[in-house]
């Protein structure tokens, strides 16, 4: 839908509220990706000021946040029809679809160079990229593109760790891209979850979802599928540089669980009570967010005792 054309059928307020701006920013979602960050620039082997980590992290998650914005903006017209995001500010009429361009353009120019001068322009660069990857290649291109959209797109919410670790040291190495696997490959079952108990939204904005296109029995599957790769990679990652005994114990306990809902869902059967499937895939997105969290949590925990010749192998 054009910007001319979502004005013509909402009704702009003349002052939205910092609120509305700040629902733009995806604040939710972005929470846990810039603890990822976080973690990733923690988990470096060097010690920063913490100044500067405050600053780093800051201008990551202003980062993420334009890139919310911008895929707000993009999206406005599917947005609208989807019972989840119809509440946005630019289909609740509160943003108008340009203010959120600008609004999203400025805070990502700001972000990049701001984390640039902060830490290093390997940094900021790598930053843009990741915003650039979320807007450009998931938004624009992918998202009705293929179902595989948030297979291959997830890179961008894997990507934040990556930042962290650089911010720290200017540079990369193995650790990081082990974080990177890790939320690459959970990205598949924490958004299939959340198509499956959305029920229709996809399909009414249509939107090449995988549910959508190969029926939610498939999406199952590919959940089952994931899960169980995201189970080995999980595990293995215990016996890396980022694992620990710690580590290890936490991916164990939760790979578990993981592997227990995956499988639930998977035997669950289309005839069988809405409320029943609604509810068990409901729990397995919750609990695919604090999979990611205690995982990155644990690596947390490993790095910080290292110092204390405590943490790790
Ligand atoms: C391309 C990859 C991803 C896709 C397509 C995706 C999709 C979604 C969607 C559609 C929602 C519902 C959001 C809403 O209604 O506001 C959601 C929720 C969420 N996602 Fe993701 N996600 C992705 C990657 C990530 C990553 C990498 C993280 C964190 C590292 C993350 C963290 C969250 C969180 C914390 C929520 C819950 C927000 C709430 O409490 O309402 N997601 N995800
Ligand atoms: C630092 C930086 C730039 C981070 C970017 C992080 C990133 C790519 C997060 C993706 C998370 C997300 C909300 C995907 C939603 O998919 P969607 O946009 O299809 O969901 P929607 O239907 O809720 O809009």
């Amino acid at each position: 839908m054009t910007d001319a054309s979502l004005h013509a059928s909402t009704p702009y307020e003349d002052e939205a509220s910092f609120g509305d701006y700040f629902a733009l920013l995806k604040p939710r979602v972005m929470s846990l990706v810039v603890f990822t960050a976080l973690v990733g620039l923690l988990a470096a082997p060097v010690s920063v000021h913490p100044v500067v980590g405050f600053c780093a992290i800051l201008f990551i998650a202003i980062g993420g946040g334009a890139s919310g914005a911008l895929n707000m903006w993009w999206d406005a017209d599917i947005d609208r029809i989807m019972k989840r995001t119809k509440k946005r500010p630019i289909p609740a009429g509160k943003i108008a679809p340009n203010e959120a361009m600008q609004f999203g353009i400025a805070l990502s120019v700001l972000s990049v160079i701001m984390l640039a001068l902060a830490t290093n322009v390997f940094a900021g660069a790598f930053l843009a990229f990741t915003i650039f990857f979320y807007v450009v290649i998931y938004t624009m291109w992918l998202k009705r593109a293929t179902p595989q959209n948030i297979v291959i797109g997830g890179a961008a919410g894997a990507f934040p760790p990556v930042i962290g670790w650089i911010a720290a040291t200017g540079s990369m190495s193995l650790e990081p891209w082990l974080m990177f696997a890790l939320t690459f490959m959970w990205t598949p079952p924490h958004f299939w979850a959340l198509a499956l108990f959305m029920r229709n939204d996809y399909d009414d904005a249509g939107v090449p979802m995988l549910t959508v296109t190969h029926g939610r029995r498939a999406t199952r599957l590919h959940i089952l599928v994931y899960t169980v790769l995201l189970a080995a990679l999980a595990i293995g990652t215990g016996f890396t540089a980022v694992g620990g005994p710690i580590y290890l114990a936490v991916a164990l306990v939760l790979n578990a669980l993981f592997l227990v809902g995956a499988l639930r869902i998977a035997r669950r059967d289309e005839d069988a009570s809405e409320a029943d499937n609604f509810k068990i895939e409901r729990n397995f997105f919750k609990l695919s967010l604090l999979y990611l969290f205690l995982h990155f949590g644990a690596i947390l925990v490993e790095a910080l005792l290292k110092p204390f010749g405590l943490g790790g192998w």
